[in-house]
């Protein structure tokens, strides 16, 4: 290791939740980061909206401007961190720091996503590296586990928890009887939430880093335009309250998988888990995903989701592989799997006239019209009411089981459809509730 360090001059693009953890971290942690680099770290200047406002860190005024271009423009900086989020001008300041031959450390997921691997390209022919690690699962090393080690193995299927504000809502929402309202505000005051809390729990967030996951497991192309998605504002505390009762929690969940004639399936949704999965035991703030492969079977990893520190130590991971290989590996050039909008083969989970058989959860407005749908077209109808039968008035809650996919879709549309998502347990979910609502089991008519 060299005598002096070599200073490497950064530009901070944000100061909000993230980049207070960036400067936090490079602070506490400048010494490892040289032992292991040779470099010793400065952030030199940063873009900010108000340079007045107060900051969870001390900064000296002169290096707060409101001039991202003159940041991402100056020959000084040699690394640029992105943390400030949205599309522009994130897209805008990457693309003309990469134009001045700086590499790029980005967080913003919903642009990398959306971008297509545009900037990523940019970046590679230019030599120079644009990395997302923070994108993704917030500490959890993911991408670079899913671009470096998963190469050689034919990637399945990924499953996961991954958005730590709504897995936090839900949590608090359980456990301890929060309104949505109250543990959304918990989760925005702990730094979780998106600048727009709507990207979380619209399942917005989920579906971006879903869509980075699949596009860097799989061998076939998938898009962020195609995923159906819901989130969790539609759930209610009887729901949880339900899911309790059946062994089962809510979680919301994003899942991707190549189906057998090769196009990709990929939805955000909350699903009701049985306890007895391993997403169920992950509670606040954390993350976990499992990725199926070919080789190596179920891999599962977990970790905070969400919050200035762990979201930081993405960051300065990602600032130290830059530091020790500032050359691109060069796989996007041979391997561009991302497509662009429009092309690929993907199709949404209910979107199709797909036979294929499912079960699920159901909150309704009991009308004829459901109840002849659902026993018209599933095999199986379980009712949980708080009367006797359905009557018109009453709101019901069902499991249903062996409903082709093509049923869901005209089901979703009906007005007395208040909630349905997947139920991912073993069928019959009911032999263990302790039955405080009256239970009646409706047969599939001839
Ligand atoms: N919070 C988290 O746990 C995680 C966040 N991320 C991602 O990291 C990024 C930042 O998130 P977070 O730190 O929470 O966001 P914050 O809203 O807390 O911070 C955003 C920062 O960017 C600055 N900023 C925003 N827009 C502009 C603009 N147009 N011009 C100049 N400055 C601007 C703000 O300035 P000012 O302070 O003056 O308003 C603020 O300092 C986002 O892409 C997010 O998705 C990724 C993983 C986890
Ligand atoms: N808002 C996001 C932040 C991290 O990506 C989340 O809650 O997961």
């Amino acid at each position: 290791m060299a005598d002096q360090p070599r200073v490497v001059r950064i530009g901070l693009l944000g100061l909000g939740t993230v980049g207070a953890g960036v400067v936090k971290s490079l602070k506490s942690n400048h010494q490892p980061i040289f032992e292991k680099t040779g470099c010793d770290v400065q952030v030199v200047r940063t873009l900010v909206r108000d340079p007045d406002k107060e900051r969870a860190v001390r900064m000296d005024r002169d290096t707060l401007t409101t001039d991202g271009l003159a940041i991402v423009r100056d020959p000084a900086i040699d690394i640029v961190i992105e943390v400030i989020g949205g599309i522009e001008p994130a897209r805008t300041l990457i693309r003309e720091a990469l134009r001045h031959g700086k590499h790029v450390i980005s967080a913003n997921k919903e642009l990398i996503a959306k971008d297509e691997g545009v900037l990523i390209e940019y970046a590679e022919k230019n030599g120079l590296r644009l990395m997302y690690e923070a994108s993704v699962g917030g500490g959890i090393p993911i991408v670079r586990m899913v671009e470096t080690y998963l190469t050689a193995n034919r990637v399945h299927a990924i499953r996961g928890i991954l958005n730590g504000t709504c897995n936090y809502i839900l949590t608090r929402m359980e456990e301890d009887g929060q309104s949505f309202a109250e543990a959304l505000r918990d989760a925005q005051a702990l730094g979780y939430a998106e600048a727009d809390p709507e990207s979380d729990v619209e399942g917005f967030d989920t579906a971006y880093k879903l869509s980075i996951l699949a596009n860097l497991a799989f061998s076939v192309p998938s898009s962020v335009f195609k995923i159906d998605r819901m989130g969790i504002t539609k759930l209610q505390r009887v729901d949880l309250d339900i899911a309790s009762r059946m062994g089962c929690t809510i979680k919301l969940i994003g899942e991707a998988r190549v189906s057998e004639d090769g196009t990709v399936a990929q939805s955000v949704s909350p699903r009701m888990i049985p306890r007895t999965d391993s997403l169920a035991t992950v509670r606040d703030v954390f993350n976990a995903v499992t990725i199926t492969a070919d080789v190596v079977g179920e891999l599962s990893f977990m970790g905070r989701g969400a919050g200035e520190l762990p979201t930081a130590s993405a960051i300065i991971e990602d600032l130290t592989e830059i530091l020790r290989n500032p050359t691109p590996n060069g796989r996007r050039d041979q391997d561009r799997r991302i497509v662009k909008q429009g092309e690929g083969g993907d199709h949404a989970l209910y979107d199709t006239d797909s036979p294929r058989l499912t079960q699920g959860y159901i909150r309704m407005t009991a009308s004829d019209w459901m109840l002849d749908h659902l026993v018209g077209h599933a095999q199986d109808v379980r009712v949980l009411s708080n009367t006797v039968g359905i009557a018109r008035t009453d709101v019901s809650y069902c499991f249903v089981r062996g409903m082709p996919e093509c049923a869901w879709k005209e089901l979703m549309a009906h007005d007395s459809l208040q909630l349905a998502i997947p139920y991912d347990g073993v069928w019959p979910p009911l032999n263990s509730v302790a039955v405080e609502q009256k239970e009646a089991q409706i047969q599939r008519r001839a």
